[in-house]
């Protein structure tokens, strides 16, 4: 059987580069075939997971300096059957991609707002006042670029090449070690691994509400190693929390802290246990 991997697209994203090192190491140890679905979002690679039109989903949920990407644990809770299976931690440098003589010339710059964010620093040092357009991926506007010599892109030096387009400036992100953490998700069970992922709501906005939830792990020595809140979308004020934690789900003292978090919370979804590979 042929494994399709959905993913970010067009071809050239960090997103590609994540499920292609990922289909790699499927390939060497399984000896599966892999085949790469590019999607036109994130939301939709996971939508296509989950309708089982992909076996598999890779997409990018945290980054080193701009923090959680939002629309993965949105999506992932909204979806609620996705598991994850793996974690990638790829790291990212960002190239200004234009076409353009000199920064002189550029009058727009395109990329996906995590590239936007990374480099914020650089491009208020180089190209103060050019107005920055917000695109779904790193690579949606490449293809324009060609032709359009007053724009750029920030993408990565790999869709440069695969898109022969000049690099104006390179490294541009505003910190050397910057990196994103990737999901790989699927509609099949997950674990083991080393780190749990989880989402609950709770029945009231009452003193405590979270409190409780945190001592059930403090108590059994889990550590935690990322909480967030979202907003539930219900109403202002109310919130959705994601937690990841340095256990495993299969344990009997996890099971056991996942039973008493049942009963404090008003939904609680287990997003599964993975291990972590870096890709390097
Ligand atoms: O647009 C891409 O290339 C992605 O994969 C999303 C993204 C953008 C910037 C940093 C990490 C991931």
């Amino acid at each position: 059987m042929t494994v399709s991997i959905a993913h970010l697209g067009p071809s050239g994203t960090y997103a590609e580069a994540a499920a292609l090192a990922y289909a790699q190491s499927l390939t060497q140890n399984t000896g599966e075939d892999t085949m790469l679905c590019p999607c036109s979002s994130i939301s939709q690679t996971l939508w296509t997971v989950s309708k089982g039109d992909a076996n598999i989903g890779v997409v990018p949920v945290e980054n080193s300096i701009e923090g959680s990407v939002t629309v993965t644990l949105d999506t992932l809770w909204q979806i609620g059957s996705l598991q994850i299976q793996q974690a990638l931690i790829l790291p990212i440098n960002h190239a200004l991609i234009s076409p353009a003589q000199n920064f002189a010339d550029i009058q727009v710059v395109y990329s996906h707002p995590q590239g936007l964010a990374q480099c914020q620093g650089w491009l208020e040092k180089y190209l103060p006042d050019v107005p920055l357009i917000a695109k779904n991926s790193t690579t949606e506007a490449l293809d324009h670029v060609r032709d359009e010599t007053h724009t750029a892109v920030i993408s990565s030096l790999r869709a440069a090449e695969l898109y022969q387009l000049p690099v104006l400036a390179y490294p541009i992100n505003d910190y050397p070690d910057n990196c994103t953490r990737f999901w790989v998700v699927s509609l099949q069970p997950s674990g083991p691994g080393k780190y749990t992922s989880l989402g609950f709501s709770v029945p009231a906005n009452v003193p405590g509400a979270l409190a409780k939830p945190l001592t059930i792990f403090a108590e059994r020595g889990i550590n935690l190693s990322r909480i967030e809140s979202r907003p539930s979308k219900r109403s202002l004020g109310d919130y959705l929390f994601f937690m990841d934690l340095e256990a495993d789900s299969h344990d009997q003292s996890v099971q056991s802290a996942l039973a008493e978090l049942r009963s404090f919370t008003e939904t609680l979804k287990i997003f599964g246990s993975y291990t972590l590979l870096n890709l390097n």
